[in-house]
């Protein structure tokens, strides 16, 4: 399927149609639906929702989703939800980037679960994972109802045909597929690696912007939605489906992106984060960094996010009389962060593109021994300026619960404190 182009907004009351008169007019639900399509409706949150929160949208398709096979568990045992029993280390832990696949892998076989809180079933927490993938998914459809999915590409770009339409997604953007939207994922050049953050809790949306205004951060023209595209194709498929944590596998024998049409405000987008207007401090001290926030999933705590979804993009530093790279902090939230390209602020070294760092509540952590030396000593005169980075963070409330084979795998950077050894002990008593 090719890319059919793009409307603006988030969360807009869209309305595509690929096919001329497919999309009723004045109703969702006629007798009979243009061109002998099938209407159906996908709600992703509650019917009752407050009208401000409400998100749904009607699909003009050529069979409903209920066509398929009987679903069977589908082995791949490094996808999963299955991080809430046990101790769970407060230890500073780093990783280096998730190798390569050997042998060929498709998008969903290459997802590697890394760490996460809540469950599915509690409708509130998230899933972390990378994936490293070498292969389209061929014949095989996804979905994920268990939460919304926002990809992070790291390297290489992803082609996502939706049932709404089709997303180009490129590092240094990212995508949201909605739950339960079924999609294929190919890869354009031939290997690719990235981020996944699984939302089980309230769909994301644009933070509130307080005293900043009206415009900044993440400006809400900036996203888009895919025109509707479809395919009518017939073959013994697969429909893999992520449901309470685990995959399943079913038959279809015909494409379920087979979307002719639709409207409503329910729908996958992407982002290019490099339009993230970053704001920051023009007199001294460097601020939270909930002033990166580009996307929020509120909890039932004002305030307090089931997840923040933070930039750290290129940007200009002038704070004077400041140690301006991030402070050292402990923090109540926890904090699990990405590297798409460049270096990041705080670590002079060891957190490379693709790798990962998760730094648990109340653990402290910060500017490694390099960059505290270079930072304290940098002249202020001269404002500094932050140039080809991408660096993010997934912050949630909740303790994230590192995996099993994330503890244990090879990448895992087990000298990772070693970087805070070298901070010397520069206090002279004045007694
Ligand atoms: O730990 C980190 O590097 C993320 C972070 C960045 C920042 O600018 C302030 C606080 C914070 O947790
Ligand atoms: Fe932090």
């Amino acid at each position: 399927m090719q890319s059919t182009g793009y409307q603006t907004g988030f969360a807009n009351e869209f309305a595509t149609e690929a096919v001329a008169g497919a999309l009723p007019i004045g109703r969702n639900s006629p007798q009979k639906v243009a061109h002998g399509l099938y209407a159906e409706q996908v709600s992703g949150t509650a019917f009752t929702a407050p009208r401000r929160e409400n998100r749904r949208s009607w699909l003009y398709r050529i069979r409903p989703a209920a066509m398929h096979g009987t679903f069977a568990p589908f082995a791949q045992p490094r996808f999963h939800n299955d991080f809430e029993t046990g101790p769970v280390s407060p230890d500073q832990l780093r990783w280096s980037p998730l190798p390569m696949p050997t042998g060929a892998v498709d998008f969903v076989e290459g997802l590697f679960t890394m760490a996460g809180n809540g469950s599915p079933a509690a409708q509130h927490g998230v899933g972390v994972h990378l994936y490293a993938a070498n292969r389209d998914m061929e014949g095989r459809y996804f979905y994920d109802a268990d939460g919304e999915l926002l990809i992070v590409p790291q390297q290489g770009r992803l082609h996502i045909e939706t049932e709404l339409g089709v997303l180009e997604v490129e590092p240094q953007e990212i995508a949201l597929i909605p739950r339960g939207i079924r999609f294929r994922v190919a890869l354009p050049d031939g290997e690719a690696r990235g981020y996944v953050c699984e939302n089980f809790g309230a769909l994301v949306r644009l933070p509130d912007l307080g005293p900043i205004g009206s415009n900044g951060l993440a400006n809400p023209r900036d996203f888009q939605t895919p025109n509707a595209a479809y395919e009518e194709r017939e073959g013994d498929f697969e429909l893999i489906a992520k449901f309470q944590g685990h995959l399943w596998r079913a038959d279809i024998g015909h494409s379920p992106l087979d979307v002719v049409a639709w409207h409503g405000n329910y729908a996958p987008c992407k982002y290019d984060l490099r339009r993230f207007n970053t704001i920051g401090s023009i007199s001294f001290d460097h601020p939270d960094p909930s002033i990166f926030t580009v996307l929020t999933s509120p909890s039932d705590t004002p305030g307090t996010a089931n997840l923040d979804f933070v930039v750290f993009p290129p940007r200009w530093l002038v704070a004077q009389d400041t140690f301006r790279p991030p402070w050292f902090h402990r923090n109540i939230a926890s904090e699990f962060m990405g590297l798409v390209t460049g270096v990041y602020d705080a670590k002079a070294e060891g957190f490379a593109p693709g790798g990962a760092s998760l730094h648990n509540s109340m653990s402290g952590h910060g500017p490694d021994a390099a960059t505290f030396e270079k930072a304290s000593s940098a002249d202020l005169t001269k404002p500094d300026v932050i140039k080809d980075t991408m660096a993010f963070m997934f912050e949630t409330r909740a303790v994230i619960r590192p995996t099993q084979q994330a503890m244990d795998a090879a990448h895992r950077q087990r000298d990772y404190q070693e970087c805070w050894k070298g901070l010397k002990k520069s206090f002279v008593s004045p007694r």
